[in-house]
């Protein structure tokens, strides 16, 4: 008769476990083996080299150190009542795991206590089967209640971390932007949030679930048969000591082979959005090749990954199995001695397969939080940055109009020997003491060879930067007494070589820095610009999307609108860069007849490469190696 219970345990157990088991097997292995999956996201650069790759890994632990609790705190503060919530439910599903072992035992002990199939008998099983199901209800209850809190909870903490994430993206000086690049930035906004959010989920909800899962469990199943646990706790150390060292040499080929992804797909970036280039050059077969060489060499580690992986599944199921058998023996022991019934030895199976799958559950938390952790690092670091020129609207002190009144030919603008050297560059000195001025209503032509530094000065101008020596004076005082958001908005007007238009309508793109502007208004600059008549030409007019970069548009009418957009603003001061881009004939001469009509009446500083430009300046200053060339008293002269 032992065997015949035995036999029905068995039974009843194999029930219980044959698919779960399957699935835990390869957790159970991973308790020693921390993370072991193939990891399919790229690092958040996209690197084009292994340098670049293992730079990214490099930086990885900076990364965890600028996580910030506080931070993290200070974003959940407004969910804290449903965070709260969703712990308690996760905790109570966890408990209440932990309860249908024993509900499962009193099953299967009153159902092998039947003696036949009426009522008065298959009463004495409803009474258990009923509490077992009520366990079940309720753990699915908490369960929704848990998930969907920590969803909402989840998303809110991505929303307002890009919120914050952008806005100090968007308050930080140009400099700030020639360090990191824009992929870069858009992987922090994107995929690190993305991390990030989904660590915290995961930790808060399977990490404390798992947690308590595990400890309840253990606690059980050595309250129920401490001998029978002895035998398999003593078991498990075998396991973590194979798993802990196949799973770090998986961890170090995911690794491997996901740096190498990354680095195909930086190559793919590149071509993609340098597609012109690509085409121009007639370089699509070299891409090509380049592509397919990473893309082969990312494939070769996946594979050996791939086999990594079967090996680790296959080693763990027999591994799992062991257990299931060791279990099985001892138990069959001990319900041969009275000392577990059927029904427990059954609901000891349940609690090991709880035990080891909540424990092994706990080991890929921790790589995932590390990187979720890293993820949240690189978003704090930069949402630590300060601007070294902040726009700070209203602040008392910075001035919003011109300090003196200019009246024509007064100057408006001087730069008193003015040396500069940009950020990322600091060794290579771009402006070497300039000293230049423009006088108020004037045109004012620099010119010079490529690389004289004729950009540079605007860009001191309109406070991009701040001159590393020397002084920019507007009406008498330095810049900085000024309020840059004011220079930008109402001072300067700037129309660069190469104006970017927004993926937006003609009339959006016009009103651009100016969005309180009337229809009358965007249309009178446009007027001005000379792009009023082909803007009119369009089906859709002023409406027109002009698509992604503007590529819906020809350069010469990219240039007018960006000319209209400028004059729109009516500044004090224009800045020009005339456009030497691939223009034709014709449109060049519209652009020029655009850019006259705008200089009208107006202070300009114009960059200028064509000889009628220089002709038509009330002054000429030539630039060369970052210095005003005939320097001296003569920095500025009349042609
Ligand atoms: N953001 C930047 N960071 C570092 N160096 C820069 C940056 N922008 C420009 N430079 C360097 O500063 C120097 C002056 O550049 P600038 O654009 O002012 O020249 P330019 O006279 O306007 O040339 P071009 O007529 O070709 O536009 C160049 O050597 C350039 O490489």
């Amino acid at each position: 008769s032992a065997a015949a219970v035995v036999g029905g345990g068995v039974g009843l157990g194999c029930y219980v476990a044959s698919s779960d088991w399957l699935s835990a097997s390869a957790s159970l292995f991973s308790l020693g083996g921390g993370v072991v999956r193939a990891e399919t996201a790229p690092p958040a650069e996209l690197a084009r080299t292994d340098e670049d790759a293992s730079a990214v890994s490099r930086s990885v632990d900076d990364d965890v150190g600028k996580f910030s609790w506080r931070l993290l705190g200070s974003l959940l503060l407004p969910d804290l009542h449903l965070l709260l919530a969703a712990v308690v439910a996760s905790v109570a599903a966890a408990l209440l795991n932990v309860q249908i072992p024993v509900g499962i035992s009193q099953v299967v002990d009153s159902v092998m206590r039947l003696q036949g199939a009426d009522w008065d008998q298959l009463k004495t099983v409803m009474g258990p089967a009923l509490r077992l199901l009520g366990v079940y209800a309720a753990q699915s209850g908490v369960t929704f209640a848990y998930i969907s809190l920590l969803g909402c909870v989840g998303e809110n903490l991505a929303a307002r971390l890009r919120r914050r994430l952008m806005a100090t993206l968007l308050t930080q000086d140009v400099a700030f932007f020639d360090r990191h690049r824009s992929a870069e930035l858009l992987s922090r906004l994107s995929g690190d949030v993305q991390d990030f959010k989904s660590a915290f989920k995961s930790a808060v909800s399977q990490g404390l679930r798992n947690a308590t899962q595990t400890v309840g469990s253990l606690g059980y199943l050595v309250a129920m048969s401490p001998r029978l646990s002895a035998f398999f706790l003593l078991y498990i150390p075998l396991v973590v000591a194979v798993g802990l060292g196949l799973g770090s040499m998986l961890r170090a080929l995911s690794k491997r082979a996901a740096a190498q992804q990354a680095a195909a797909n930086a190559v793919a970036h590149e071509a993609l959005t340098q597609m012109r280039s690509v085409k121009a050059f007639g370089m699509e077969a070299e891409e090509l090749r380049l592509y397919e060489g990473q893309v082969e060499e990312a494939a070769a580690l996946a594979r050996r990954l791939a086999l990594g992986i079967g090996l680790f599944q296959a080693l763990s199921n027999l591994a799992v199995n062991g257990v299931v058998l060791t279990v099985l023996c001892g138990g069959g022991v001990c319900i041969g001695r009275g000392e577990l019934t059927a029904g427990e030895l059954t609901a000891y199976l349940v609690g090991v397969q709880t035990a080891m799958r909540s424990a092994a559950n706990l080991s890929p938390l921790f790589g995932h939080a590390i990187k979720g952790a890293t993820a949240g690092g690189r978003v704090f670091r930069l949402l630590d940055s300060r601007p070294c020129i902040e726009i700070d609207r209203g602040r008392p002190g910075l001035l919003t109009e011109l300090a003196a009144p200019v009246s024509a030919g007064q100057d408006l603008v001087r730069l008193e020997n003015v040396r500069f050297a940009y950020p990322g560059r600091p060794d290579a000195v771009v402006l070497d003491g300039v000293s230049l001025t423009v006088p108020s209503g004037c045109v004012v032509a620099v010119c010079g060879r490529s690389g004289a530094g004729k950009s540079t000065v605007t860009q001191l101008l309109t406070r991009f930067y701040d001159p590393t020596d020397g002084r920019v004076l507007l009406a008498g005082r330095d810049l900085r007494s000024y309020d840059p958001g004011w220079v930008r908005d109402r001072l300067v007007g700037l129309i660069p070589q190469e104006p970017a238009l927004f993926c937006a309508t003609i009339r959006e793109n016009i009103r651009y820095g100016r969005p309180e502007a009337t229809d009358a208004e965007v249309e009178a600059a446009a007027r001005l610009a000379q792009a009023h008549k082909f803007i009119k030409a369009f089906p859709r007019g002023y409406d027109t999307h002009v698509g992604e970069r503007g590529l819906a548009v020809s350069g010469g009418q990219k240039q007018r609108i960006a000319i209209a957009r400028a004059l729109l603003k009516d500044p004090k001061l224009l800045i020009l860069d005339e456009a030497t881009s691939a223009l034709d004939s014709e449109s060049e001469r519209l652009v020029q007849a655009a850019l006259q009509q705008a200089m009208q009446g107006r202070t300009v500083i114009v960059i200028a490469h064509r000889l009628s430009t220089i002709e038509s300046a009330d002054y000429v200053v030539v630039m060369g190696n970052g210095r005003v060339l005939e320097a001296s008293a003569l920095a500025i002269f009349r042609v």
